[in-house]
């Protein structure tokens, strides 16, 4: 058995992970932090997880964190910084559900998230634990920097195009919808009912900070510049990401994509990659460890439409946690995470 730690227990990463590593035959949950719920157990604070956790919240410390297997941080953003370093040094293993680690240069990570990097030395080490793309350097991994929700949804559909050297690299556009939850359970006014029911907006339309992770992302892929315009808008519904990622055809040679995006794709547990013409709906993924994509190319003109969606925190959070964790431990990658997303 695995021995799990999570440091920020309480958030909805938190809780999301533990609903997934209840059904996980491989590994149990010794020890959940929250600083403000210390002392309270689990259950009591998650009716959903009674019966299936006799665990209760402690002070995050490094010893007994350290003493896991393997530790997660459903934390913002600062947290991994600062605890990280010590659990590695005592021989554990940390999958970092924050962007603390996923930009690889500390001075761009300091200018979008407004403080000093924390732990740069050990940028060099952490892994970006896209498994779609870093497979086997997660199998060795000691540090995983899980890929924020956005940049989940908008790299895995538009990789394969760039990867090809399809389009132009120059003129991506990703207009993405959120659900309320991506903005965790300590969130601000703006997730109330009142504030998000019936209304949706766009919001840092001059600048996300998961411009520069998914901007790096395609430029490893396309091997060059990317010039990007990513739109992220708040959508009333609880979970759920929608990226409609636009690119160009570099010319008009017949080009099969539907076939290339199926042979990318052919062995990817969690990307599906649905049938010419199809319109995946969040709803699709809601609960699953799933991407599911569909390709247009409308009028059959030089304009590319890609369609992707995941639940946020699934496979844009806990879940691919999860499946960086199976691949670490040398599990079969889909362990704990089959099941059926919820209709309707
Ligand atoms: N929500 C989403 O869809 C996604 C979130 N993420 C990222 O995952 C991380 C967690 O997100 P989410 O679950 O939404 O966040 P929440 O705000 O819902 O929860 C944050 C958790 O961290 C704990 N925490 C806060 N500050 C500290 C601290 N200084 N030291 C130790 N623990 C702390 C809190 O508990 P307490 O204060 O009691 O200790 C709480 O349990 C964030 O970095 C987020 O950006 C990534 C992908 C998707
Ligand atoms: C709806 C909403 O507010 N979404 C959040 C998503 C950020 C997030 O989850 O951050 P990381 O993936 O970087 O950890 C936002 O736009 O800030």
């Amino acid at each position: 058995m695995i021995k799990v730690g999570i440091v920020g227990g309480t958030g909805y990463t938190g809780v999301e992970l533990l609903r997934l590593l209840a059904q996980h035959p491989e590994a149990n949950v010794d020890v959940i932090t929250s600083r403000s719920e210390a002392g309270q157990a689990v259950a009591d604070m998650y009716p959903n997880l009674r019966g299936h956790y006799d665990l209760r919240f402690t002070e995050p410390d490094a010893d007994r964190l350290a003493a896991c297997d393997v530790v997660f941080f459903a934390t913002p953003h600062g947290v991994a910084h600062s605890l990280a370093g010590e659990i590695l040094d005592k021989g554990g293993r940390v999958i970092d559900l924050s962007a603390d680690f996923r930009i690889r240069d500390p001075e761009l990570w300091a200018k979008w998230y407004g403080q000093p990097h924390g732990a740069p030395e050990l940028l060099k080490e952490a892994v970006y634990g896209l498994p779609e793309v870093n497979r086997e350097k997660i199998k060795q991994a000691r540090l995983i920097a899980a890929p924020g929700c956005y940049p989940t949804a908008v790299q895995l559909a538009t990789i394969p195009l760039l990867e090809a050297g399809l389009v132009s690299a120059d003129d991506i556009i990703a207009d993405c919808k959120s659900g309320v939850s991506g903005a965790g359970r300590g969130a601000s006014v703006g997730s109330l009912l009142c504030e998000s029911s019936e209304s949706m907006m766009a919001y840092a339309v001059a600048g996300h900070r998961h411009l520069p992770e998914i901007q790096q992302g395609l430029e490893e892929a396309a091997q060059s510049d990317v010039g990007l315009t990513f739109v992220p808008h708040l959508t009333p519904m609880i979970r759920g990401i929608h990226a409609t990622v636009y690119t160009q055809l570099l010319d008009d040679a017949e080009v099969d994509l539907q076939t290339l995006f199926e042979k990318r794709y052919a062995n990817e547990p969690f990307v599906d990659v649905m049938p010419a013409g199809s319109h995946p709906a969040t709803r699709s993924v809601k609960g699953v460890n799933m991407c599911r994509i569909s390709i247009h190319r409308p009028q059959n003109g030089k304009r590319v439409v890609v369609l992707s969606v995941i639940d946020n925190l699934v496979k844009g959070a806990s879940g691919q946690a999860i499946q960086n964790m199976n691949l670490m431990f040398g599990l079969p990658e889909a362990t704990g995470l089959n099941q059926v997303a919820l209709m309707p």
